[in-house]
């Protein structure tokens, strides 16, 4: 293979460089015939090859052996990266050994649109931002400010490049999937651990391989493709699996119809999601000024950015999916594996007692928020506004991926079209998706029950705005705008009209065209903090009376004894995301204060101690220290325990810890004086980021015996020492 001019991906320090990769394949395949999976050559040419480490196929056992990795790059986000800064700054290593970013992204909340709600951020974070800017620039990180975009869309148009891996502090990391990209989410002091320079570890996936045959049409999207898999692998299908798509049906997709698919994977609790590389990448490579890149991409198709020929044998297990039958699916609400493909919607609403009303309908989040969702979205209200509908029924958010799609979309006019018809525009950032909203059109401190539809990818209880009440679907953004005129969750496009107030016309929708890339992408405003070279002189300050950021002190050594005789904290039924361990949105402020934080460990949770009509009662505990019976909220009760020198453990139910990899899910619990989760089964990211803070999770090894445990129980572990 001729050595070719190592060049840099924009914005990064170290050169592409295809060669090496494939000389540590070779390595590791030493001679073997044994066809690859494209999951396979893409871990095993970033494994950590050193003397004492001689990687053969032989010697890597899907499932159990453990890989030492070097990534290409790592990417964190302002409510993931004070905390990953804080554990790098207590390294003590004066910069990060390979290119990391950081971006602006999570806090700021919507509530009236993007200019006044990115001020007000600024003002509202400036210590948080301030904090990460200085840090940046002390460490040799880029800095991407408040108002750049959603890490992932940032990294999609700036750091991407096919065959690489990249490692980053938030669940949807797999979105580079659409670029050929391995992306993997992990908790901060995993990706504290390759910031140092250190070996990144992971157990060694299983693959399954998803056949697609056919071509979308109509109103299926690829949004559809992960939403119909959710529902057949549910939210633990995916643990310890890399979804890896293959076939004709991979050769049809755009390239952020590709992200969007493998964004969403990390609902099905999978390491990764991976497409195979395709002219749709080269093409969106070189409309993002990296053609360069996209001309050694094609050099080296085939013996590194696609499967062998013939390596289907290898995966684990095979899903085929046919696109040319796959229709639109809405999934929800409270789980993202509640799949109902459309033509099943009507009849899954008449049996439900799901408001029928949409209360407001979102384009948005990192799933779908491209050019080509805008673009999507544009026609729809074309097609209403010239059938006589100037403005959507239901209140209506849209939300930019980043600075370039907005640049982009002004440029072109969407976004105009998009205010005429009502469309509230907000700052290219999380927003709603992960509860940053400054919700007003339903009374949420009263638990009003009602409909939100969305393009993200979450739909977990109370994630967007607190409300246990709200019922949150989430689907393509044309099946949202549709929703957006029709204005009730059993309307069927595909079937039904939309009659035109006072007059007897009525609106029929057709399908939107899909518009994969503009003629050009617009620049918009410079927002990049790139890293400085000498930061000797530079210092990181944080204010000892701050009450959002607190550098970490190590935790209390291991005290012979300490798992003897622990109370159980709560034995926790049923779905325990990180979002019920950790809530985000108004408990964002805090996400570098690990004290202030704690606050709110397992607050969303319910206690099976607990009966279960005291629905007021979520995130409740009973006080084992207390003589007379006492509820309390769960930190107080966890406090109390620590602080009387006794020691606590949690009962996990399935899944504990499904969704994000916010590890202060993790963080917390070791703060508050636990030892152990003892759960049915874990979702990977959160498994590792206990043991990562020093907590024990444990699995029963018989699951009926969660049953078992009863109020009062006190747990010893034996042979723990
Ligand atoms: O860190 C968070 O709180 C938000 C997050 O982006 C995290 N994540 O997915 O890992 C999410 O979508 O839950
Ligand atoms: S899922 Fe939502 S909160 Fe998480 S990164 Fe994407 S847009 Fe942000």
């Amino acid at each position: 293979i001729a050595r070719q001019p190592s060049i840099s991906p924009l914005n990064t320090d170290t050169p592409l460089d295809y060669a090496s990769q494939v000389a540590r394949l070779e390595a590791v395949k030493s001679g073997s015939p044994r066809r690859l999976t494209l999951t396979e050559k893409l871990l095993y040419s970033h494994l950590i090859i050193s003397p004492e480490h001689r990687w053969t196929l032989d010697s890597i056992h899907r499932g159990k052996t453990s890989l030492r990795l070097r990534p290409d790059r790592v990417a964190c986000h302002d409510a993931t990266a004070t905390m990953a800064l804080l554990q790098f700054i207590s390294a003590g290593l004066p910069k990060v050994a390979i290119p990391t970013t950081v971006h602006s992204d999570h806090l700021i909340v919507a509530r009236n649109g993007a200019e006044d709600d990115l001020k007000r951020a600024e003002l509202e974070y400036r210590e948080v931002y301030e904090f990460l800017s200085s840090a940046a620039k002390k460490y040799g990180i880029g800095f991407w400010r408040p108002g750049s975009g959603i890490i992932h869309t940032t990294i999609f148009e700036n750091y991407t490049f096919p065959g690489g891996l990249i490692i980053g502090t938030d669940s949807h990391t797999p979105n580079a999937g659409g670029m050929g990209m391995l992306g993997i989410g992990v908790g901060g002091s995993d990706a504290v651990d390759a910031m140092a320079g250190m070996p990144w570890e992971l157990q060694c996936p299983k693959v399954v391989g998803i056949r697609l045959t056919g071509r979308l049409s109509g109103w299926a999207s690829s949004k559809d493709i992960i939403c119909k898999l959710a529902g057949i692998l549910t939210v633990s299908g995916g643990k310890g699996k890399v979804i890896e798509f293959f076939g004709p049906g991979t050769q049809t997709l755009g390239a952020t119809a590709m992200a969007t698919v493998c964004n969403m994977s990390a609902e099905i609790g999978s390491t990764s999601c991976i497409f195979p590389y395709s002219e749709f990448m080269s093409r969106y490579l070189s409309a993002t000024k990296r053609a360069d890149i996209a001309s050694l991409a094609d050099i080296y198709k085939d013996i590194l950015l696609t499967a062998d020929e013939g390596s289907e044998q290898h995966y684990d297990e095979i899903i085929d999916l046919d696109l040319d039958t796959l229709e639109p699916h809405i999934n929800g609400p409270f789980t993202p594996d509640l799949s109902h493909p459309l033509s099943q919607l009507k009849v899954a609403v008449s049996r439900s007692d799901w408001p029928v009303k949409v209360s407001h309908a979102m384009v948005g989040s990192c799933t779908n928020s491209s050019y080509e969702d805008l673009e999507k979205t544009k026609q729809l209200v074309n097609q209403a506004k010239s059938a006589g509908l100037h403005r959507v029924t239901t209140p209506f958010m849209v939300t930019p991926g980043s600075e370039t799609i907005r640049a982009t979309a002004e440029a072109d006019g969407i976004l105009q079209v998009l205010r005429d018809a009502g469309a509230v525009v907000l700052s290219n950032s999380c927003g709603p998706c992960v509860g940053q909203w400054d919700r007003t059109d339903v009374n949420v401190k009263e638990r009003e029950r009602n409909t939100v539809v969305s393009s993200f990818n979450r739909n977990f209880v109370g994630r967007h705005d607190s409300n246990p009440e709200t019922c949150s679907f989430v689907t393509s953004p044309e099946m949202v705008t549709a929703f957006a005129y029709a204005g009730r969750i059993d309307f069927n496009p595909m079937t039904d009209s939309i009659p035109v107030g006072g007059s007897t016309q009525q609106l029929r929708f057709a399908p939107p065209t899909s518009v994969e890339l503009p003629t050009n992408f617009s620049i918009g405003k410079d927002t990049y903090q790139a890293p400085q070279n000498d930061t000797a002189g530079l210092f990181v300050e944080i204010d000892p009376k701050s009450n959002r950021l607190q550098l970490l002190r190590p935790f209390d050594a291991w005290k012979q004894g300490s798992a003897k005789s622990m109370h159980i904290l709560v034995k926790v039924r049923g779905k325990c995301t990180t979002d019920h361990i950790s809530p985000a949105g108004p408990w964002y402020k805090y996400r570098g204060h690990l004290e202030n934080i704690s606050n709110n460990m397992l607050l969303a949770a319910s206690n099976a101690f607990l009966p279960s009509d005291y629905s007021n009662m979520l995130g409740h505990a009973v006080h084992p220290l207390k003589q007379a019976p006492t509820i309390l909220p769960i930190p107080e009760v966890a406090r109390d325990i620590r602080d009387s020198g006794a020691r606590w453990c949690i009962i996990g139910d399935w899944n504990y810890g499904e969704g994000s990899s916010r590890e202060h899910a993790a963080l917390e619990p070791r703060f508050l004086g636990g030892v152990a989760v003892i759960a049915r089964s874990f979702a990977r990211i959160h498994e590792t980021n206990l043991k990562k803070q020093g907590m024990l999770p444990l699995t029963f090894d018989d699951a009926a015996d969660y049953d078992r445990i009863t109020k009062g129980d006190r747990i010893t572990l034996v042979g723990v020492e």
